[in-house]
């Protein structure tokens, strides 16, 4: 097998260019961890989070790039934010909301709560930083609760980057009941709802922070999840990323059993995990578990490669005293998963997700 060495994988990156800067990716310094590995390479294309969408074909050419390099049998190019999502209005058009709308939208004292009709239990996933798999992980463990035997419904709730769609495949928006509560679609078992049903995921990008946060808790509410014969045993939200008013309004107004932190083991991800448990904390939300993913990433030989350092939140999670769910590594698979609509329902990554539903089972019955 021939052998690669960086600097050629790095020229070879340099050939992609940066559709921001037109620079190459390698000179634009948009190349972070680079791993590599008999067989394996891989590395993490970290963007500004108001670019993730448009670097989503330069992540699919750098991956077909370099899986044509020669002696590569598995490459692995992992998108992700290198800044918190935008969760203030943006000065210029601020002035178009009326004095109330924008006061809407700032952290407030105890307000009235909702809990949706018929649903048992109500998880929100949360993230301080974009791109680190929390609906990958939100999802999958929405799946590993349902493997249990568990009624379960999985919302989509982040503006940023709405997946159920693409995710679950599904193309049926939900319909309407005689209340004029949304009927959601089912997926793989799971009754779903999402954002990006409702509007277009350039639309909702760009709403201010009340409207988000009134659209949120719509979907969570104003779906008919459950029925007072059949209700749902858990809902899990997927929260937009970040640690700002949309967040904290919907942590506020809904009643909600408990949060998941999702983090990358990396310093950086984990000071904004830290914030997601602070903002938590602020509303009296219990933190249910913290989950690592991208923890490591296996070699062909096996070993673990520790791509970002793992262990990170594993410890963050010990130094705080709140419950770790589990590590999630790399995996190419279940990336394919993602992009194929096809979730990972059996094999050891489905297992490692349905231990970790028990385990945040266990914590809410
Ligand atoms: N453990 C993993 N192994 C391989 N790929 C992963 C893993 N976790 C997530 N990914 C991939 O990383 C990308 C980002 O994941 P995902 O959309 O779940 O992140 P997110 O935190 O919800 O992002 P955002 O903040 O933008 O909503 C996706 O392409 C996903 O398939």
């Amino acid at each position: 097998m021939a052998s690669l060495d960086k600097q050629t994988v790095l020229d070879a990156l340099d050939t992609i260019a940066d559709p921001v800067t037109g620079k190459g990716l390698t000179a634009a310094g948009l190349v972070r961890g680079l791993v590599l590995s008999p067989g394996r390479v891989g590395f993490m294309l970290e963007v500004p989070q108001e670019e993730v969408t448009r670097f989503g074909p330069v992540r699919d050419a750098a991956e077909t790039l370099l899986a044509g390099l020669p002696g590569i049998e598995k490459a692995q190019v992992v998108l992700t934010a290198e800044t918190e999502a935008p969760t203030q209005p943006r000065p210029e058009t601020k002035a178009k909301l009326s004095p109330q709308a924008a006061d809407q939208g700032k952290p407030k004292a105890p307000v009235a709560t909702a809990r949706p009709d018929h649903v048992r239990h109500v998880v929100v996933v949360g993230s301080g930083k974009g791109g680190v798999g929390k609906s990958t992980v939100s999802l999958n463990l929405a799946l590993g609760l349902k493997r249990l035997g568990l009624r379960v419904g999985w919302l989509d709730a982040d503006i940023y980057g709405p997946s159920a769609p693409v995710m679950l495949g599904i193309t049926t928006p939900p319909t309407f009941d005689d209340n004029k509560h949304m009927v959601p679609p089912v997926a793989f078992g799971l009754k779903v709802n999402s954002v990006g049903f409702l509007v277009d995921a350039d639309q909702a990008m760009i709403w201010r922070g009340p409207m988000a946060s009134q659209a949120l808790t719509q979907l969570l509410t104003q779906t008919a999840w459950g029925s007072a014969d059949v209700p749902l045993d858990v809902l899990i939200v997927d929260l937009p990323p970040g640690t700002g008013d949309v967040q904290l309004t919907l942590t506020q107004k809904t009643l909600i059993d408990g949060a998941v932190v999702v983090s990358t083991p990396q310093d950086m991800a984990l000071i904004d995990a830290r914030r997601a448990v602070t903002l938590f904390g602020k509303t009296g939300t219990k933190v249910l578990g913290v989950v690592e993913n991208m923890a490591y990433f296996l070699g062909a030989d096996g070993t673990a490669i520790e791509i970002f350092g793992r262990g990170g939140a594993r410890r963050m999670a010990e130094g705080l005293d709140l419950p770790f769910l589990g590590e999630v590594p790399l995996d190419p698979g279940l990336r394919q998963a993602s992009d194929d609509a096809a979730p990972l329902q059996t094999g050891v990554m489905a297992e490692r997700f349905d231990e970790m539903a028990k385990a945040l089972w266990a914590q809410l019955t």
